[in-house]
């Protein structure tokens, strides 16, 4: 098999890798949970190697899914030296991402030195927000020193995007127009407001922290209960622990983030779970109000993510809340961060 794309999707909670031939087709595809205690450097050797040994004559390029780019990354590019060092310093603004991305960078390198590596960014693709959705209420000063808004899930959303309006066009319908809330509900989890393919606004924000509640992290709070927090005592790693890993549908369950259980928790009366749910879908359904008013008015809702696509209850629960929005429709669309990472890097790769 020749030229394929090799893309590494390193999430917060999995390990995704796959091989894309230039058709967009994928000779092999997988992916595997990674546990807190396990070592990344160890399963990238040991699993990842022995997966891609068969093909590793075939492979022409490396694509790789980086969570945040800062302002300076809008589009996929190519990794040298220099590019490592500026991701090292967003880690603070993406620990739960950056970190294992740039391991599977230094892995990728060792692995295949002679092969061309590319970043792709979730960031990018809200590098279209206006300045009212992408700016913080905060001084000057602050902004200019890049505290503002990036959103996440980009690579994603905009798979999203892409095929909702091929679907729109297949029907005779004009894409320029589409008005859609593409909902990425996965262990992280967020919404962008798309108008005519470009996105206008989303859920979160600075860092992947803002917006929705999610596995394990907080989404929106009050600042002033962080305030609160930091006088009473709390340091920086202990309310960064709290708010990444301990938050979100674990900290209301007090059981799991994984939302499976958190169903059949809440089915069998466990009152957290069923809390869980509750803050989940509230959330959800007011962010939901919020894009739809950024579009003025709504064409087309999206579910992606593990949650997105599989929740069935979910679906039926929008259906019902969501009555009041007119004409909505609510389709299904499978997440594709790897195959719309390949396209992404060999476009970016012929350009030069
Ligand atoms: N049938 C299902 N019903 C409800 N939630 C589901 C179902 N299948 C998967 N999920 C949820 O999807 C989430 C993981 O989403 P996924 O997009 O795979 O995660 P990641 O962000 O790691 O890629 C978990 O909370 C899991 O419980
Ligand atoms: C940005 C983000 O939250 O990614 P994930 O859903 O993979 O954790
Ligand atoms: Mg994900």
């Amino acid at each position: 098999m020749q030229d394929l794309a090799l893309v590494i999707n390193l999430g917060s909670s999995s390990l995704k890798a796959a091989l894309v031939d230039s058709t967009g087709a994928f000779p092999w595809h997988s992916g595997r949970s990674l546990q807190p205690e396990e070592s990344l450097d160890g399963v990238l050797s040991r699993w990842l190697e022995p997966e891609l040994a068969p093909y590793r004559e075939g492979i022409t390029l490396v694509g790789h899914r980086v969570v945040h780019g800062g302002e300076r990354f809008t589009a996929p590019t190519r990794i040298d030296a220099a590019l490592e060092a500026t991701l090292e310093e967003l880690v603070p603004l993406a620990p739960l991402h950056n970190p294992p991305a740039l391991k599977g960078l230094a892995w990728a390198r060792g692995w295949a030195p002679d092969l061309p590596q590319w970043a792709c960014f979730d960031t990018a693709f809200h590098s279209t927000l206006p300045a009212a959705a992408s700016t913080y209420a905060l001084p000057a000063e602050l902004r200019q020193r890049g505290f503002r808004r990036f959103g996440f899930h980009g690579i994603n959303h905009q798979h999203v995007a892409d095929t909702v309006a091929a679907q729109w066009q297949q029907q005779g319908r004009d894409a320029n127009k589409l008005r859609l809330i593409s909902a990425h509900l996965g262990a992280g989890a967020s919404l962008a407001a798309i108008r005519g393919g470009r996105c206008i606004d989303t859920t979160m924000g600075y860092t992947p922290l803002e917006g929705l509640v999610m596995a394990s992290r907080s989404g929106s709070v009050d600042p002033g209960l962080l305030l609160e927090l930091l006088r009473d005592g709390m340091g920086e790693a202990e309310l960064s622990h709290l708010l990444q890993k301990q938050a979100g549908l674990k900290g209301l369950s007090g059981l799991s983030g994984d939302m499976r259980e958190i169903r059949e928790q809440a089915a069998a009366g466990h009152q957290g779970a069923q809390l869980a749910l509750d803050v989940f879908r509230q959330r959800l359904l007011q962010l939901i109000g919020a894009m739809a008013a950024s579009l003025r008015g709504v064409d087309v809702l999206a579910l992606t993510g593990g949650i997105g696509e599989h929740d069935q209850a979910l679906r039926a629960e929008l259906t019902d809340a969501l009555s009041w929005l007119p004409n909505l429709e609510m389709v299904i669309v499978p997440a594709d961060e790897e195959g719309m990472i390949a396209l992404l890097c060999r476009r970016s790769a012929a350009v030069g």
